[in-house]
């Protein structure tokens, strides 16, 4: 039984929905009290503390907003929790964002998901009052996943909001720049959620062009077109019951975006040169390092699909606006090497003086360079690498920058054709400057791709076709010739890159 002194405040000027949860919270030993109105609920506030309030969203002399507002400044300690129709639920995540603990969707049928969730927001509730709030219940998830959060408030925030929602089967968009974890917080949520047994699929919607993309997203019929001599399982149907991650949706071209509106909106979908609608239940997560509202404005970007996607919006902060998360992220890629290994205060002092342009990404790398070249116990400065100590520095620093390596990307790209333009000039570049270099090449051409497509521009196939052996050859490179591996990164499945290698005429293993 609960303990009788945890109080539950339930507002709700539906005398059913009060009536309903004063029995069920009761039965389990709460002290249930409830209020119809604004006033109501503020001397039921004056006369007693409260673990949990239920607040509707919608009442007539107030919203739920308001409300939380009022809770959270008069009793911290109390979790509010929001309850809310399907068509408002997105108002509910913004209260969860605003410090809601979460919210329930009406109506109320799983009754053991409510003592559930009650039972927990009471927990917290009462961990709050105690001063404790050591206590991350995502910690486990995260950990499981590979996913280190570290403790500045931006991120601590936007991984309790994702946890809350993972259970929640709705779209969430992810925005963050290149290299910041974006695909690792999707897979957290996906082993957040109830999905996590089914399988998580990545695809990156800017790797490939149009035609084989839709492809591999929907399948195809066989004599769909020539070539096709079987039929083929696309990723929305490989992917049901589990989660989709659409990787760098702002390239998915005006086409593509149609067919995603499409299952998002209906849950069905048709092979390429198929007849037949097939169903699919998956949760769609989306990633983004453009700023979609901008790519709306500028009719790149479809608005209704957007607005879908658009339930949730996670944002991950760069590396350089979290400096103090890069102690633990620096140690947690050497420790994946070598535990034994210590970093020397120098170092961190350096690492987190760096304004990161590439992010995690770019400090995963650092950090693995930097084992190699370390032979005693202590990383020191000197490991991190000449490129590394004349790189970009924090804005408080200032730079001395004389290398490659400026954020700017638009300086960068003025001077990309340039440099390419010279063996000689490459020969001189370090491996992380060379990556640089090729990351800020893909950048412009999918730059260049983007403003072909607005002009109706048909890109001349072999510049594609050209493109996409190379980016297949270096991936395999990249991953001594290792399939799984590089078709993880590519975001394509393993069996269409033995396909596109064998049809390409690449070497492959
Ligand atoms: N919070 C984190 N904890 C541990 N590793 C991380 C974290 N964030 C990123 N990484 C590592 O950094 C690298 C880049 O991460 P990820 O691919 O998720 O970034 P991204 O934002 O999706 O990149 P892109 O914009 O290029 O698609 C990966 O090796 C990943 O494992």
């Amino acid at each position: 039984m609960t303990d009788s002194s945890t109080r539950i405040l339930i507002i709700d000027d539906e005398r059913d929905v009060c009536t309903f949860f004063s029995r069920l919270l009761s039965r389990k030993g709460y002290q249930v009290v409830t209020a119809a109105s604004e006033p109501e609920a503020l001397s039921a506030l004056e006369a007693a503390q409260f673990s949990v309030a239920l607040v509707d969203l919608k009442l007539p002399d107030t919203d739920g907003i308001t409300l939380l507002e009022i809770i959270k400044s008069r009793q911290p300690a109390c979790e509010v929790i929001i309850m809310t129709g399907y068509s408002t639920v997105k108002t509910a995540v913004a209260a969860m964002q605003l410090g809601a603990y979460e919210y329930l969707e009406k109506p109320f049928d799983d009754i053991d998901q409510i003592e559930q969730l009650v039972g927990r927001a009471a927990g917290s509730g009462a961990s709050l009052l105690r001063g404790d709030n050591s206590h991350d219940e995502w910690a486990e998830v995260a950990q499981g996943v590979g996913f280190r959060v570290g403790s500045s408030p931006s991120m601590k925030r936007m991984v309790s909001l994702a946890y809350k929602v993972a259970g929640k089967d709705i779209s969430v968009l992810i925005q963050g720049k290149t290299g910041t974890g974006k695909e690792v917080l999707a897979r957290f949520i996906h082993a957040a959620s109830c999905r996590a047994g089914q399988p998580f699929i990545p695809v990156n919607c800017g790797a490939l062009p149009e035609n084989l993309l839709e492809g591999e997203l929907f399948g195809h019929e066989k004599g769909a077109f020539t070539g096709a001599n079987q039929t083929r399982r696309g990723i929305f149907e490989l992917a049901n019951n589990g989660t989709l991650l659409l990787d760098e949706i702002g390239d998915a071209t005006p086409q593509i975006q149609v067919k995603l509106l499409r299952v998002l909106e209906t849950g069905e979908f048709m092979r390429v040169g198929g007849e037949r609608p097939i169903r699919t239940d998956v949760r769609v997560i989306a990633a983004t390092n453009v700023d979609l509202e901008q790519a709306i404005a500028e009719k790149s970007f479809r608005e209704d699909l957007f607005y879908r996607l658009n339930v949730v919006r996670l944002e991950i902060p760069s590396l350089s606006a979290r400096s103090e998360d890069i102690p633990l992220l620096a140690e947690h890629f050497v420790h994946q090497i070598n535990r034994e290994l210590k970093l020397a205060a120098g170092t961190l002092r350096m690492l987190q003086g760096y304004a990161w342009p590439g992010n995690i990404r770019e400090l995963a790398n650092v950090m693995r360079r930097a084992v190699v070249i370390c032979n005693g116990d202590t990383i020191l400065p000197e490991h991190l690498g000449g490129t590394f100590l004349a790189g970009p520095t924090a804005p408080e620093r200032g730079s001395a920058a004389k290398t490659i390596q400026q954020p700017d990307r638009s300086r960068l790209q003025a001077t990309l054709l340039e440099h390419c333009d010279s063996a000689e000039e490459l020969e001189r570049l370090d491996a992380e400057e060379l990556n640089r270099l090729l990351d800020s090449l893909r950048q412009a051409q999918s730059n260049l791709l983007g403003v072909m497509r607005k002009k109706k521009i048909v890109p001349a196939l072999h510049a594609l076709k050209d493109s996409e052996a190379e980016t297949i050859k270096e991936a395999l490179a990249q991953y001594d010739g290792n399939i799984t591996e590089a078709a993880r990164a590519l975001g394509i499945a393993r069996n269409t890159l033995y396909r596109k290698i064998k049809e390409l005429g690449l070497p492959g293993r």
